[in-house]
């Protein structure tokens, strides 16, 4: 049969080939065999030569396998490119091939040394990434489609090469990946290397390359490259960015991540690629509402979120996050791509703008306050005496429950008087009480407030309106803690830390003769100046708010807050009466509004007329148009009051009216109406 194949060209040509070839006769014994499949299929040619194929197949092939290339030869079937392992010394891998003529006079086997793979080409060719195999010595024996267009070299180019002759990679002369997969016998992946391409352009890739064993014999390995130069594009892009970015699969796996999200997250970008999104950020989103969750899930963009995340040392960072769908270029969702604004700075700031000072039951964001604040537990802890001075309302008395709040004397009773509001003759008694038979009504001995203040603290406030012929009395009990009750007959002790306070200017009332100076001297050992609402406009709406929720809770009002022209109302007004008249004017609002918003509409009408008719500033003139005799009572009273702050007795004082016509001329012009409080 060898005669059919007399050319011995032929002969000759298939025998040098580096692929194993036998052919058969129609019965499927051996007409021909070349060197390379004697070698592969450790058989002489005397040997082979006139047995059936499958008799000397079997012996190197499993059964199986043989078995089932037989059944196919025998239905005159082909078979192309089936990997087979040869159980012979070498153990090496062979594509087998068995063409059948349509004459089926004979077949041809053909073995092709190759490796492995349980890949078929066609796969391997339409594989996305470029892929090439090498055998032990480095040698590609496998170069795919990709391969070949990324590289620019053809695979008969490739094939038979060195690899580093092929990829030309910055790594292949000391670090080899493809060396160091053997030796570690694991994939080794590597990202950021350059290619060089058969045209020496050179660009970024990743390789991973893996060796190939069989049981323990090293076969050679694969490397796969992709070239990256659009991830590292964007990595640029999204390194130069100040916002934290990072994306993900459709199975939460963080796929990128930035530096700035480092600095975010304390994660670094090492440790947060791969895992789950949840497990790098802790947002306190991703229990409840994950965002990424609901993109993937309505294909949406979410914007501007506002959650926290938990960093690394457990420190809460206020972030807003905007999350957007990510598609491949099929338009399908494959993941989402999340951008994170750290708000810290941001809230900081927000903070040290809303920073509001609290002590006791004072509320202030007002620096002028603040400084009080810091002093005042030390003013406290002493014994000193203490002048609180400012205009009414500002707050004097809460000031001076705080410092008894926070003196040691604390647990001792706090005692307040208004000693304005006591008429002189009954003033002495009502500080230092009397005895039994001390006046005609006297039946029982009644203590004054000094013995009710014992082992605590006294409030005199208005002491500017003590008569004169107290203070000395008033003094004589400060300095020796001593004094006389009416009708007494030897003094008693009291053991009183003095707290006073006026609105008054008292150097001025000592110069007019109206204010003992050794008093004055006495009392004005520490004092606390308390600025006026309208010089810490700033306390005005933290002000607002304390009182509308005060309100709501003492009045089960619905009244939420106020709305921003009402708001700016009050912020340009001046506020006579400081925060005891913001406090009666939300008062009033709760009266006249019914729930939600405070309007403008709810403010007392004086609010709002105030520049017209009824608080003329300070400066403008009586009389700047012809005005009726009422129109100047009325701006005369107003102005005294304004000069004496609002205070009824010092106004009549200054008019030289009683207290019952100043009545009479506050009710004809209505001016007890107008909201404003004003005091005895
Ligand atoms: N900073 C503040 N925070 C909270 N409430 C305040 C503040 N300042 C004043 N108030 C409230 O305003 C009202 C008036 O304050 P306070 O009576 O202390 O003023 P005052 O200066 O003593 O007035 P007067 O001189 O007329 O006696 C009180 O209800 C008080 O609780």
């Amino acid at each position: 049969m060898e005669q059919s194949f007399n050319s011995e060209i032929l002969a000759n040509l298939l025998d040098i080939i580096q692929e194993g070839i036998i052919i058969t006769d129609k019965e499927y014994r051996i007409v021909y065999i070349n060197t390379t499949a004697e070698k592969l299929l450790k058989i002489k040619k005397e040997e082979a030569l006139g047995a059936y194929c499958y008799d000397v197949l079997k012996k190197i092939i499993d059964k199986t396998i043989c078995n089932c290339l037989k059944e196919k030869i025998q239905t005159g079937r082909e078979i192309i490119q089936v990997p087979i392992y040869l159980q012979n010394i070498e153990e090496t891998f062979v594509y087998i091939s068995i063409f059948l003529p349509s004459s089926k006079e004979f077949c041809i086997i053909s073995l092709n040394h190759g490796f492995p793979f349980t890949l078929s080409d066609t796969i391997l060719n339409n594989f996305n990434e470029a892929l090439l195999v090498v055998n032990r010595n480095y040698q590609i024996i496998y170069f795919n489609k990709k391969a070949e267009i990324l590289t620019g070299f053809s695979v008969e180019e490739a094939l038979g090469k060195s690899c580093h002759e092929i990829l030309k990679s910055t790594i292949c002369q000391n670090n080899c990946i493809i060396k160091e997969s053997f030796e570690k016998k694991n994939v080794i992946k590597k990202s950021g290397i350059f290619l060089t391409k058969k045209d020496m352009s050179s660009f970024p890739a990743e390789i991973i390359a893996s060796p190939l064993f069989i049981g323990e014999k090293l076969l050679g390995g694969l490397e796969i490259f992709k070239d990256i130069t659009f991830e590292v594009q964007i990595q640029t892009i999204l390194e130069s960015i100040g916002d934290g970015v990072f994306s993900v699969d459709k199975h939460f796996k963080i796929t990128s991540y930035n530096q700035a999200l480092e600095k975010i997250t304390g994660y670094t970008a090492k440790e947060a690629l791969g895992k789950p999104c949840y497990e790098i950020f802790k947002s306190s989103l991703c229990e409840s509402g994950c965002p990424v969750a609901r993109v993937i899930k309505e294909n949406k963009k979410l914007s501007n979120k506002q959650a926290y995340f938990i960093h690394k040392t457990g420190r809460k960072v206020p972030v807003s996050i905007t999350v957007s769908p990510v598609k491949d270029s099929q338009g399908r969702l494959i993941g989402a791509v999340e951008t994170v604004r750290d708000l810290s700075e941001i809230s900081i700031l927000r903070k040290e703008l809303t920073k509001t000072y609290k002590l006791c039951d004072i509320i202030s964001k007002s620096p002028l306050i603040d400084r009080i604040f810091k002093v005042l537990p030390d003013i406290a802890e002493s014994e000193s005496t203490v002048l609180i001075t400012g205009e009414s309302g500002t707050g004097k008395d809460i000031f001076a429950r705080a410092i008894h709040e926070l003196s040691p004397r604390k647990n001792g009773p706090f005692v307040a008087v208004n000693c304005a509001a006591i008429p002189d003759t009954l003033l002495e008694s009502e500080l230092f009480g009397y005895k039994a038979g001390a006046f005609t009504d006297a039946k029982k001995d009644k203590p004054g407030r000094f013995a009710l203040a014992d082992g605590g603290t006294l409030f005199l406030d208005e002491i500017g309106e003590i008569p004169l012929s107290l203070q000395a009395k008033l003094l004589r009990a400060i300095e020796t803690k001593e004094y006389e009750p009416l009708g007494a007959s030897k003094p008693e002790k009291a053991d009183v830390r003095i707290i006073a306070a006026t609105n008054q200017d008292l150097e001025i009332l000592v110069k007019e003769g109206r204010f003992r100076q050794d008093l004055f001297y006495r009392i004005n050992v520490v004092r606390l100046h308390l600025p006026p609402l309208r010089e810490r406009r700033e306390d005005i709406p933290l002000l607002i708010e304390h009182f509308i929720k005060k309100f709501r809770a003492s009045k089960g009002k619905e009244i939420v807050g106020i709305s921003e022209d009402a708001l700016k109302i009050l912020m340009s007004y001046d506020f006579p009466g400081n925060v005891r008249e913001l406090e009666n004017i939300i008062e009033y609002c709760f009266i006249v509004c019914k729930e939600g918003l405070i309007y403008p509409e709810h403010l007392p009408d004086y609010i709002e007329k105030k520049k017209e008719i009824i608080w003329p500033s300070e400066h403008q003139t009586l009389v700047s148009t012809p005005k009726t005799l009422e129109e100047i009572e009325k701006e005369a009273i107003l102005q005294a009051l304004r000069r004496n702050k609002w205070r009824k007795m010092a106004t009549c004082r200054e008019l030289g009216i009683s207290k019952d016509t100043l009545r009479r001329k506050l009710k004809k012009y209505g001016l007890q109406d107008n909201g404003r409080k004003i005091s005895p």
